[in-house]
């Protein structure tokens, strides 16, 4: 699968890269940005891979624009992916509205018309993704991690936890953690999904995790940080971070989760940025094996 490159911008002695290349998961076009640290770029040294999904209304560029990650990335020579938030330029409208469509793909496999051709944006990031960085670019796929912010963090935390093996690390900035309760959830999923509510169980978090724990599935030798700001503004009817600190002391759960607190940090860039090299330190750590 052949990748076209868009632009390249020398950045922390690596290159932040911007391509395209034609998806069959999503049947469209698909753009990502990738950093790449100076050994891949110079000495086409394979490197490890941190995933980074942005949230509505972001595009490939927001995280990498504004997170401020590519510098942390850079000390522990490892690979930045940021992937699109959902398909593009489909021949319907799907850019009408700000929670559902465009830069909404929440990070799950539709199955309503008109959205079950394009959008499998799960699909898109947990396999063909992978699959296409690894054959086209100095990345070593086997030491992944991943990350995300709202939407983002509940695709990194979901796809995560469908798929413990695949990744060394999780961790998330004001994530969505009950997608099925949440006002962005209860507004996209039937449309997606169809009205049937046992079906939105496999893309929430909370619920993944009960299961996981349930089948006494879930790793023992991860551990989860999780950044929230107490200022923002969709702490209560979409993030729900609360529901998780109270099924992580119930289920015994607390030193595999960091959940922090920050008082007065809403829920944008500036937020993240602040935290961006804890999340950056946690990954790496792991990654290269320090
Ligand atoms: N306008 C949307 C939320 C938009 C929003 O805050 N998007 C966040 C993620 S949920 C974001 O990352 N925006 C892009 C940016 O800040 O660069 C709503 O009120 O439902």
């Amino acid at each position: 699968m052949a990748l076209t490159l868009l632009s390249a911008s020398k950045h922390f002695a690596g290159t932040l890269s911007k391509y395209s290349h034609v998806s069959t998961t999503t049947h469209c076009t698909m753009v990502f940005n990738v950093f790449l640290p100076k050994t891949a770029v110079e000495d086409k040294v394979k490197v490890p891979v941190l995933y980074c999904l942005g949230g509505l209304t972001s595009t490939e560029d927001n995280f990498a624009q504004k997170a401020g990650a590519a510098q942390h990335a850079a000390n522990y020579e490892i690979a930045l992916v940021f992937p699109d938030t959902s398909p593009r330029n489909v021949d319907f409208n799907a850019g009408a509205d700000e929670s559902i469509g465009y830069s909404a793909g929440f990070y799950l496999n539709a199955t309503q018309a008109p959205w079950d051709k394009n959008w499998k944006m799960y699909d898109y990031v947990s396999k063909e993704l992978p699959q296409v960085i690894s054959e086209n670019l100095p990345i070593d796929i086997s030491r992944s991690s991943i990350t995300g912010h709202s939407m983002g963090g509940h695709g990194a935390l979901s796809i995560f936890l469908k798929n413990q093996h695949a990744y060394k690390s999780v961790s998330a900035f004001a994530p969505i953690l009950h997608l099925s309760k949440s006002n962005w959830g209860k507004y996209a999923l039937p449309q997606y999904l169809g009205n049937d509510e046992s079906t939105w169980k496999q893309y929430d978090v909370l619920e993944l995790l009960q299961k996981h724990v349930a089948e006494n599935s879930f790793r023992k030798d991860v551990k989860v940080l999780i950044d929230q700001g107490t200022g923002d503004q969709f702490l209560t009817n979409n993030l729900h971070t609360d529901a998780l600190v109270k099924l992580t002391k119930e289920m015994g759960l607390e030193s595999q989760f960091d959940i922090r607190y920050h008082d007065g940090y809403d829920h944008g860039y500036f937020f993240i940025s602040t935290f961006t090299k804890d999340h950056i330190d946690h990954h790496g750590k792991i990654l290269r094996g320090l």
